[in-house]
């Protein structure tokens, strides 16, 4: 019987199991697997997916996701806040201003903390890819997708599709709490016309700097919060007029608050809560 030992971890309930691969041996043909199995509520731990803290050549960590179908994601915004409070909180850095390596690139993490506790971080999560060639979408490559009209089994959406690193599709609606997250979510994941699959975002806009969001995760369904699903949808609000340009507003979520900034310069900031639930060892 093998056996690993982990932490969960949560950014405004969007939980993963967390293993430090500075300490442990996880073989890579298994690591969709054991997402698998340590997310399953009933046999395994319970969580959205597997996050893997690793050593880096390029920079002081590296962070690799997995959601609960055991695809590999390419970025994780409360992941991201979550391994930077644990590898400031284990010693892994010394810094409160580090980078963090992911799939899509490196992001540039401070940790802001009280007694040796980190208790918010703010990630700077870099430039949005905003063309069909980046979200991933099909159609004339350099074309960005802003209230596009879009049908999905037969109804007439208005999308607008923002890449964080990994892909996001937005659709605003009048009351978040009618927002279709678990009837058109899995639908517009799989469509086709997303050759990476879909990460699925609805906002209702409350004011030019307050957002309600819910959101359908690629691999993972709904879940209680989603980093660089807020990222995406106050990228979204600008692009639509919604909201302003290097003004902060706050996305509130289903597990949650985050404060996210799209700045002049292109870089977007996100700041919010990573707390930590509980250790174990995993047998499997
Ligand atoms: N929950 C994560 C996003 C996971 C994205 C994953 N579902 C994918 O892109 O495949 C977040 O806080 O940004």
């Amino acid at each position: 019987m093998r056996s690993f030992s982990f932490t969960k971890m949560h950014g405004l309930g969007n939980s993963y199991i967390y293993v430090n691969m500075f300490k442990e041996r996880l073989a890579e043909e298994e690591l969709s697997y054991i997402a698998k199995r340590v997310a399953n509520v009933h046999t395994g731990i319970g969580s959205d997916g597997l996050i893997l803290i690793c050593p880096s050549d390029v920079a002081s960590v590296k962070m690799r996701i997995f959601n609960s179908d055991g695809s590999e994601g390419k970025n994780c915004g409360n992941g991201l806040r979550c391994v930077a409070k644990y590898v400031y909180e284990h010693g892994i850095v010394q810094e409160e201003q580090f980078m963090i390596e992911t799939l899509s690139g490196l992001v540039q993490a401070r940790v802001f903390v009280e007694d040796g506790k980190v208790n918010s971080v703010e990630i700077n999560m870099g430039k949005p890819r905003l063309s069909r060639g980046e979200i991933p979408m099909v159609g004339k490559e350099n074309d960005v997708v802003i209230n596009e009209r879009i049908d999905f089994a037969g109804h007439t959406y208005y999308m607008t599709g923002v890449s964080m690193g990994n892909p996001h599709a937005v659709f605003y609606v009048d009351r978040i709490e009618e927002a279709p997250v678990t009837t058109l979510g899995p639908i517009v994941e799989k469509d086709e016309r997303f050759p990476e699959g879909m990460n699925v975002e609805f906002v209702e806009v409350v004011n030019e700097r307050e957002l309600h969001f819910r959101v359908w995760e690629r691999g993972s369904g709904v879940t209680e919060a989603c980093g660089t699903g807020a990222c995406a949808a106050v990228v979204a609000s600008v692009l639509n007029g919604k909201t302003k340009r290097d003004e902060e507003t706050v996305v509130h979520l289903a597990g949650g608050d985050l404060y996210i900034t799209w700045k002049e310069n292109g870089d977007v900031l996100m700041r919010g809560a990573a707390e930590t639930i509980c250790t174990g060892v995993y047998y499997y």
